[in-house]
């Protein structure tokens, strides 16, 4: 991952692997471990290197927030390239997300944003309801993310302005 003069992880690996050979962390709350368990049999098949964060145990209810915390420290730390989050809704799991910063997270579920949060938004973590999309849709937008490359130029000096409200300075 390279980081821009703003000091937060911008544009990644993922681009320059075109969807292919990165490192991946990945986390899911109660809801998501049968999904979970899917993308990773997926992403590994695929030629990436999965990193499975938790949760490990069917059948016990767990809070999300750490989750999140964890994946997505894994992306700022530079252990992973990209995140990805599977909730019920995914709503709570993104705002979490969000909190840590240096992270995009985008709540994906259909093509239009998941396209949306890599072409526009560089998003380094994607997000996705377990009770939203079938396994067939969330695979398919999985791959649409990771093949997905950020197009800069006006989007890039948004996220600028996004790091700077991050860091409580004022937008110039
Ligand atoms: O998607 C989620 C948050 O946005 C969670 O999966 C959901 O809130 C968990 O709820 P419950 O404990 O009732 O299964």
């Amino acid at each position: 991952m390279s980081t821009g003069p703003l000091d937060y992880p911008q544009t990644d690996q993922a681009t320059v692997n075109e969807g292919r050979g990165m490192r991946i962390a990945i986390a899911a709350d109660h809801n998501g471990l049968a999904l979970k368990a899917r993308l990773i049999a997926r992403l590994t098949a695929q030629g990436h290197e999965v990193d499975d964060r938790g949760a490990h145990a069917d059948g016990v209810t767990v809070d999300y927030p750490p989750l999140c915390a964890d994946v997505c420290g894994r992306v700022v730390d530079g252990h992973a390239d990209r995140a990805i989050v599977v909730g019920g809704s995914g709503m709570g799991e993104v705002i979490a997300c969000n909190k840590i910063r240096g992270i995009r997270a985008g709540l994906c579920h259909d093509r239009f944003t998941t396209e949306i949060s890599r072409a526009h938004n560089d998003a380094n973590v994607i997000v996705i309801g377990a009770k939203v999309l079938s396994p067939e849709l969330a695979e398919e937008i999985v791959d649409l993310w990771f093949t997905t490359r950020f197009k800069g130029g006006p989007h890039q000096q948004r996220l600028d302005q996004i790091a700077l409200l991050e860091r409580g300075e004022p937008l110039t």
